[in-house]
């Protein structure tokens, strides 16, 4: 639909563009993304026929640009531009109808029902018809860019140019517009090409993307390919992460600010932050943790500094352990958005709390473990606390290294009646979570070979079997715990 060759120029001032090629295919939804200054209102302008090039060549349709007349274009293409000031006070509705003058045939301009029509139909699908009596100049930033949207689409281009076209709209419009620009692509093949500075809106609608940087075309391929962290970072001179979004298979780019957090790259989560009572085991940290987590409140990737092995009676059972558990927590002063919690039957007293070192690594674990009923599942909480910063890898490592290492403290004990009769028939309530400081270097690997991962096996390893033969020693005490809170049942 658009094919731009070989396309150099600029201003009076100097040349902007260099040797700019790529093509457009028809019901595209295709970005132009680059930092400020690199090109790409002068490249808009350039395909909309409002600057003209100096070398190369602009093809709509297979045609040159340059045989268009400024009428059959106006038919063929409409234009948003970044800043759309209307001298005019006229009302939404007759600025929307401007958007049919380029189809009005003859002197005499003469208005249809099929222009009618249409202007009632875009001014609905922009979100603006409750407006069209009100006079442009009393809207504010965001619905006056809705009445220009809908003027272009009144237009019925098969080309649409827009510079930033979210520009003051808020969240809903921006994803309503896009929606529809997107929809309009689909069902009416329109070709949209969309200056974004937004990297993530862009991410999540356009087919295609062209990074531009001082003037030159630095690739154009999908967004998983063009938004690569490492070049984003280059090109824009700016600290990123690149993060998958967790429902659309699109990535999106976050920004890390500097940080403002004062501790130490060799802070560590230790002892001094536990507190172990009768009933829960409670761990608070001055800062958040990065945290992996299949605990009941908490449970997914997070941020989290408040960490709570609550201990229930056996009797325990609620049909909405979440929303129980969140009123618990409130209850006791933890505000469920920053923490990790899980629930046993366990006591609190026979958990194994270490605290392992080798050379610059250091991580603290603690392990509950025992069977919450007789004949019921059996149950193993693991927290593992790593100080460091762990990679994506090393966390999902880290969670089947310590897996692993459970498993051998299990087998080497597989005597315990207690535990192996749930075992056996493969069920388990067992719960994990790893949180991770994320200061100092980048621990990439905690695969059983790494040294983080060595580390975590015989942490885990000891703190499980050490867990399991507390649990064995103290069942006397589990008992008589039941027994004296027997009369609390939880039901809801
Ligand atoms: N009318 C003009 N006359 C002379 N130079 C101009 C003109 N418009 C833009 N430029 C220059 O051309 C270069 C590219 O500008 P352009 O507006 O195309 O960049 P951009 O990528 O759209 O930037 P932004 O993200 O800030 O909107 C800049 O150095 C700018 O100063």
């Amino acid at each position: 639909m658009i094919t731009v060759k070989n396309l150099s120029g600029g201003y009076a001032g100097g040349e902007v563009l260099k040797e700019v090629s790529f093509e457009v295919g028809k019901g595209e939804l295709f970005g132009i993304l680059g930092p400020n200054g690199s090109g790409k209102t002068t490249l808009l302008k350039m395909i909309s026929g409002a600057l003209e090039f100096r070398k190369g060549a602009i093809e709509l349709d297979s045609r040159p640009l340059t045989q268009y007349s400024p009428k059959q274009l106006a038919r063929m293409m409409a234009v948003l531009p970044q800043h759309s000031d209307q001298a005019f006070p006229y009302s939404v509705k007759e600025t929307v109808s401007l958007g049919r003058y380029a189809h009005q045939k003859g002197w005499f301009h003469s208005w249809s029902e099929e222009d009618e029509q249409i202007v009632l139909k875009v001014m609905d699908q922009t979100g603006i018809a409750h407006l069209q009596e009100k006079s442009i100049v009393e809207l504010s930033g965001g619905e006056r860019q809705r009445v220009y949207l809908a003027q272009a689409l009144a237009q019925q281009p098969r080309i649409l140019l827009l510079d930033e076209p979210t520009n003051h709209l808020d969240l809903s419009f921006q994803k309503e517009l896009l929606d529809l620009l997107k929809k309009w692509a689909a069902d009416e093949q329109l070709t949209v090409v969309s200056i974004f500075h937004d990297l993530n809106l862009a991410s999540l609608y356009c087919d295609r993307l062209l990074l531009l940087e001082n003037g030159e075309v630095l690739i154009v391929d999908t967004p998983a390919e063009v938004l690569k962290e490492e070049r984003i970072k280059a090109v824009y001179k700016t600290q990123i992460k690149n993060h998958p979004h967790p429902e659309v298979a699109r990535p999106q780019l976050l920004l890390v600010p500097e940080s403002d957090d004062n501790h130490a790259a060799d802070f560590k989560i230790d002892s001094r932050f536990l507190n172990v009572g009768h009933d829960r085991i409670t761990l608070k940290t001055p800062v958040k943790l990065r945290t992996m987590s299949s605990g009941i409140t908490g449970a997914g990737i997070g941020w989290h500094n408040s960490f709570v092995h609550r201990v229930v009676p056996m009797e325990y059972d609620c049909s909405d352990h979440k929303a129980e558990m969140a009123e618990y927590l409130q209850a006791n002063g933890f505000l469920p958005s920053e923490t990790v919690a899980m629930m046993t039957a366990v006591p609190a007293e026979t958990t194994a709390r270490r605290f392992f070192e080798n050379g610059c690594l250091s991580i603290f674990i603690i392990v509950s473990a025992g069977n919450t009923h007789r004949d019921s599942p059996r149950n193993i909480n693991t927290w593992l606390f790593i100080n460091g910063r762990v990679s994506e890898e090393a966390f999902i490592q880290s969670a089947m290294t310590a897996a692993e290492a459970k498993m051998s403290a299990l087998q080497e004990l597989e005597g315990s009646t207690l535990l192996i009769a749930s075992q056996n028939i493969g069920i388990s309530t067992d719960s994990i979570c790893i949180a991770a400081t994320q200061k100092g270097e980048e621990i990439p690997y905690a695969g059983t070979a790494s040294p983080l991962g060595k580390l975590i096996s015989e942490g885990i390893y000891a703190c499980t079997k050490e867990a399991i033969l507390n649990y064995r020693a103290g069942k006397n005490l589990m008992k008589e715990y039941g027994q004296s809170t027997s009369n609390v049942k939880h039901k809801r």
